[in-house]
């Protein structure tokens, strides 16, 4: 060991000046650099996007998350709601905790293009599918869904997915197993269609799944994970967890 230090000290001595300061302010600008690198890309990736149908419980959810209270009588958003804040669950932690930037996009179909908007800076969505009320609205949900995972910053970023089944308070609620199989098969039906009708002229639409095989989410390039919540009785830990294995405290 003592020699190797001797060495080195020798070798430095040889060595003009100029590439002794050369050298250093390489080092200096490389650590400066990925430091600089390193914020940008936690300061970028706070973002947690709530979407789904409308009615779903994305509001209720959003207040479950940022004040701990379902803040009863929500009515349908006509505009995202945005803010960044500590998680409710999170607030006596002591020491740091990372604020969480929460999107609430409304639910109505004339809003939903505002998804997109909010995409490249989104560390995860959060899809809410209201379990109560599945069947009647299991179409709709899985064209919704359907159109988020073949969205080409979903595609390309891999963003994350958690598909929420959400009001599991009431007995009568379907569970994630159903939910998600009845989302598989429906996205499969729509597959084959839209790829029928598409091939020409939508060239930013990404297919889903591996051909010739039934769809599952297990083929997606992004993860897309299965999760049970309350936002009306504040059973919300699934989301959480999600929102903590994403936005890095
Ligand atoms: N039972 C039960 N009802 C819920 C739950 N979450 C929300 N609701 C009810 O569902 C209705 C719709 O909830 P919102 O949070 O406004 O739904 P949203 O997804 O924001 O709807 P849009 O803003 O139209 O997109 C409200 O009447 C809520 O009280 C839940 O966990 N359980
Ligand atoms: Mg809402």
């Amino acid at each position: 060991m003592d020699e190797l230090v001797l060495e080195t000290q020798q070798w430095l001595r040889q060595q003009p000046v100029e590439n002794l300061y050369v050298g250093f302010a390489i080092v200096v600008f490389t650590t400066v650099f990925i430091v600089l690198f390193r914020c940008l890309k936690r300061s970028k990736s706070n973002t947690i996007i709530l979407a789904g149908l409308s009615s779903s419980g994305k509001t209720t959810l959003f207040y479950q998350l940022r004040d701990g209270s379902s803040h009863q009588g929500t009515v349908t958003s006509m505009e995202p709601n945005v803010d960044t804040f500590v998680l409710s669950s999170e607030a006596h932690k002591k020491g740091k905790v990372k604020p969480v930037r929460v999107v609430d996009v409304p639910g109505h179909s004339r809003l939903r293009p505002k998804l997109e908007g909010f995409l490249p800076q989104a560390a995860g969505l959060v899809f809410v599918v209201d379990a109560l009320d599945f069947l009647p609205n299991c179409r709709a949900t899985a064209e919704y869904l359907y159109d988020v995972l073949t969205m080409a910053s979903v595609v390309k970023k891999k963003i994350p997915i958690v598909i929420v089944c959400n009001k599991t308070d009431k007995v009568t609620a379907h569970s994630k197993e159903f939910i998600r199989k009845q989302l598989e098969k429906e996205i499969d039906k729509l597959r084959t269609s839209r790829t029928a009708v598409s091939t020409a002229d939508i060239t930013d639409e990404y297919t889903l799944g591996i051909p010739g095989q039934p769809f599952a989410f297990s083929q997606c390039h992004n993860k897309v994970s299965v999760a049970e919540a309350s936002g009306l009785t504040g059973e919300i830990s699934q989301i959480e967890q999600f929102i903590r294995e994403n936005v890095k405290a």
